[in-house]
This record gives C-alpha cells, sequence and structure tokens, in this order.
C-alpha cells in the first residue's frame, strides 16, 4: 500500500483562482516527467505546461520535494493549477490514467507519521489545525503540532523509565551494592510523576472544552425568558418564545464564538413538575443537560421561587434576573447574578462579558499542555493508575511495581503512538479531510 503513489486535490472543490494536487510516492518523478515536466528542480518553484496523450492539461506551477525532506518524508509535489473545474478534472484523469491513486482522507498525514516525520499526537495535531474555528483552537493545535504535548509525554515516559531501571537493579541485583530500599529512590520519583500525572488529568477538560466547545446550558422555571436569551445570544431567532409557559421541549443547541472560544449554548425546558409526558421529558433532559454543562445561567424572572436556582445550582454558575424592565428579582443564595432585559437589551453587553472572562478563566493557557482527546485522557488515567498501583507494591512486592510501570509506560507511548497504534490509525485518520 505504502509503495503507491497517491494524489489529492489539497484545495476545497469547486471553482478557484488556483487549484492545488498534491503527489506523494516513488513515482512522483516518473509521473511528472510522463506529464511533461521532466526534471524539475527540487524546491524551486517552476512554470510548466503540462500535457497527456497530446492534450494540454494547463500551465502550472510545480513543486518538487526528494524524500525524505518532505511533508510525507516520501518523493513528493504539487501541481498547482488554475483552478478551474475542467482543468482540475482534466489533470486528475491523466494522473489515474498514469496508475497514481486517489488518497484515503488523512494518508498524506498517516505516511507523515509512518515515515517518522511527526508522531500521533501531532498528527492529530494537524487534522485540530484544519477543523479550528477559533482562535483558541488553533493556538492549541498549532501547540501540540510543534510538539508541545509530545514533549510532555515523553518526559512522563523518561521519569518513569528511570523508576524503572531502580526497581530492575533491585531485584536483577539483590546482594549487590544497590540501595535496598527502593521507598528511597524510587519513590519520591514517582511520587512526583504521579502528581503530574494527575494536574494532567485535572487539566484535561479544558483541552477538550477549546476544541469541542465549552458547555453553557440555559436553565430555569418555564416563562422565565430561556429561549428569548438563547436568541438574544445566538443573535437569530433560533427557539420558539410565546408567553405559554411550557413552550421549550427539546433541547437545543447552537454553537457561537464568544471571546475567541467555542461554545455550545443549550436552550432547556423549563423545570416544573408536569403531567404531561412530553413536557416531563423535556424536563428530565433539561436537568440532565444541566449536569453535565461547564457552566448553569439560571434565568430567573420577577416574582420567580428562589427554588431550583437554590437546589440544584453548582458552584461558579450565574443567575440571570431577566424582565429587568419589569421588576426585580429577589437574591439567590449563593450565587452571583447579573440583571437584564432581553426586551430592552440592558444588561445584555455586561453578560458577554462576564461570560468571555469565565471562558479566559476556565480555558486560557495553563501551565501545562492540555489533553485535547478523550483518547488521551483514558491513556493518562490509565497510567496515572499504575503508577499509583506501583507506588504502593513499591516496599512490598517489587516485581509488580515493574509490571506497573510497564504498564504506565505502555499507557504513555500509546498517546504519542510510539507502540501499539495498527487499532487506532483508521480511527484516527479516518476523520481527516481528503488532501492531508
Ligand atoms: N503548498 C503547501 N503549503 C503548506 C503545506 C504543504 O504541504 N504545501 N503544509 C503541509 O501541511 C503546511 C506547511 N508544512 C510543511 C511542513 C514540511 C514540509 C516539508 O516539505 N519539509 C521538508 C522539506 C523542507 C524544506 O525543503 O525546506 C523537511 O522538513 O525535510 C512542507 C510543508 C502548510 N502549508
Ligand atoms: N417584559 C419582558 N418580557 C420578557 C423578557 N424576556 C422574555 N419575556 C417574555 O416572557 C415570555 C416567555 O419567554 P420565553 O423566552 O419563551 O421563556 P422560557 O423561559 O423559554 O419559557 P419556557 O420555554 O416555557 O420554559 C415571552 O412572552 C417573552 O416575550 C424581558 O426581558 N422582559
Ligand atoms: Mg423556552
Amino acid at each position: 500500500m505504502t509503495n503507491d503513489t497517491i494524489f489529492a486535490i489539497a484545495t476545497p472543490p469547486g471553482r478557484g483562482a488556483i487549484a492545488v494536487i498534491r503527489l506523494s510516492g516513488p513515482q512522483v518523478e516518473a509521473t511528472l516527467t510522463a506529464l511533461g515536466a521532466p526534471k524539475v528542480k527540487p524546491r524551486m518553484a517552476s512554470v510548466r505546461d503540462l500535457t497527456h496523450g497530446g492534450a494540454h492539461i494547463d500551465q502550472a506551477l510545480i513543486l518538487r520535494f526528494v524524500g525524505p525532506h518532505s511533508y510525507t518524508g516520501e518523493d513528493s509535489a504539487e501541481l498547482h493549477l488554475h483552478g478551474g473545474r475542467a482543468v482540475v478534472e482534466a489533470a486528475s484523469s491523466a494522473l489515474i490514467a498514469l496508475g497514481v491513486r486517489p488518497a484515503e482522507p488523512g494518508e498524506f498525514t498517516r505516511r507523515a507519521f509512518q515515515n517518522g516525520r511527526m508522531d500521533l499526537a501531532q498528527a492529530e495535531a494537524v487534522a485540530d489545525l484544519i477543523d479550528a474555528e477559533t482562535a483558541a483552537q488553533a493556538r492549541q493545535a498549532l501547540g501540540q503540532l510543534e510538539g508541545k504535548l509530545s514533549e510532555t509525554y515523553i518526559g512522563f515516559r523518561r521519569d518513569l523509565l528511570h523508576a524503572l531501571a531502580l526497581i530492575e537493579a533491585e531485584i536483577d541485583f539483590p546482594d549487590e551494592e544497590v540501595p535496598d530500599n527502593l521507598a528511597r529512590t524510587a519513590g519520591p520519583v514517582l511520587v512526583r510523576l504521579a502528581e503530574d500525572l494527575r494536574r494532567a488529568v485535572d487539566t484535561g477538560r479544558r483541552g477538550e472544552r477549546v476544541r469541542d466547545g465549552y458547555r453553557i446550558v440555559l436553565i430555569g422555571e418555564t416563562n422565565a425568558g430561556k429561549s428569548s436569551l438563547f436568541n438574544a445570544l445566538v443573535a437569530r431567532e433560533a427557539a420558539i418564545v410565546t408567553p405559554i409557559a411550557g413552550t421549550t421541549r427539546d433541547v437545543l443547541d447552537a454553537d457561537l464564538v464568544i471571546g475567541g472560544y467555542a461554545v455550545t449554548l443549550s436552550d432547556t425546558a423549563g423545570l416544573r413538575d408536569s403531567d404531561d409526558p412530553v413536557e416531563a421529558e423535556g424536563v428530565r433532559r433539561a436537568r440532565l443537560r444541566a449536569e453535565q454543562a461547564d457552566l448553569r445561567l439560571w434565568v430567573r424572572a420577577p416574582g420567580d421561587p428562589e427554588g431550583v436556582a437554590a437546589d440544584y445550582a453548582q458552584s461558579g454558575d450565574l443567575v440571570i434576573a431577566n424582565k429587568a424592565d419589569v421588576g426585580t428579582v429577589t437574591a439567590t443564595r449563593g450565587l452571583d447574578s447579573l440583571t437584564v432585559s432581553t426586551q430592552t437589551g440592558q444588561g445584555l453587553p455586561d453578560l458577554h462579558d462576564w461570560i468571555a472572562a469565565r471562558l479566559a478563566r476556565d480555558l486560557s493557557g495553563a501551565d501545562f499542555p492540555a489533553i485535547t482527546r478523550e483518547r488521551h485522557r483514558l491513556r493518562l488515567t490509565e497510567a496515572l493508575a499504575a503508577v499509583e498501583a506501583a507506588l504502593a507494591a513499591l516496599d512490598v512486592a517489587p516485581e509488580m511495581a515493574g509490571d506497573d510501570l510497564r504498564r504506565a509506560a505502555e499507557a504513555l507511548s500509546r498517546v504519542t503512538g510510539a507502540i501499539g497504534v495498527e487499532d487506532i490509525l483508521g480511527q484516527v485518520f479516518s476523520t481527516f479531510c481528503i488532501g492531508k
């Protein structure tokens, strides 16, 4: 498979100023020659006429890279064509006729990984960078692409192997001049490592939230104005608003960007007991969504009881005292509040700023390159559990501690793809675009 020469249109489909076709594999030079562009100087932009079967395809700008000094590590080239559909179609047909195969999604980056040009976390960062729609997502992906995440994991692994070596020395040479008290030698290394891993796991959600969106849920009594506020925040009439209590049933999601961060905002059914099975299901879903959220905005209207907000709020939640144009809302125990009116717009800019500040507080650059995927968090958690088990076993059963540490090292290696990649490669690369 990797001996195939592959190609893909790397630019978005459709008409454009320029379309780029990239090629990679052993037949790149032969293919360029067959298209009437022999001996293109590596790493120099060259304008050549491309032809196939006597027909002129295009006047193209060509870049050629000679492996291993290329993105994929193989011989590769880029054809920068005029971005018309017919031109791109003619070039693609010619390439297929010459035995060059269309690439699978992510196949260029997969080859880069397999040729040691980048590790798996960096390959994932390539996909994240292409998908990035907010400044924070792009920053995070670029850091990961530059190897910040990988360096951290490699550092963890180095500490682990150091502790393992100490333990193995004790097992292999019990009578020699090796300190017999492992708790004194390997112990401190492992304690520090466990702290680092715990901190990494704790900050874990941050990276996933930057990548996938911070979850904010609007919740409260019926008729409080949740759907009105939802519409105000997403700046369109997305949710139905009526004076009838119990209007919203389904959870309604919208993606928006606040202060450079991706947010998923959810409108929910008003919380009340209902005999109507449809509304009761809506209320059940509202509660569930509120529990899973990163932030709950408790919307209250004048006259609403303090009730649900005081009972179910989590620390850090915010009360929105709505309908300021008609009256005031009594205070809610233990929670900050902001006064707004979705009708007049009063307080809405403050709310926006408050949310932006919260996002910056929860998501901005902490001391640790964030975990960006569930896959990473699972492995880190596994490594932490194994290190804790090793610490517990250290003095009583050093052999077992050694096994635990080998397990921890394996878990960490899976993140960067140093081992055990076959089962996850398909999953990682299938989410890529064609041409990456
Ligand atoms: N036209 C174009 N733009 C692009 C890319 C590309 O492949 N083509 N990239 C693709 O994602 C990104 C840039 N990343 C790249 C990383 C490495 C190499 C590369 O060929 N590296 C070789 C040779 C370096 C050199 O000759 O200066 C190497 O590191 O050995 C190319 C692009 C973004 N922009
Ligand atoms: N005066 C005034 N009325 C408002 C304000 N915000 C919402 N309303 C009105 O309050 C009523 C209920 O608003 P909704 O946004 O549907 O309330 P909700 O919380 O989504 O209600 P449910 O979906 O039934 O839980 C509507 O008639 C709105 O026009 C406000 O700031 N001032
Ligand atoms: Mg509603």
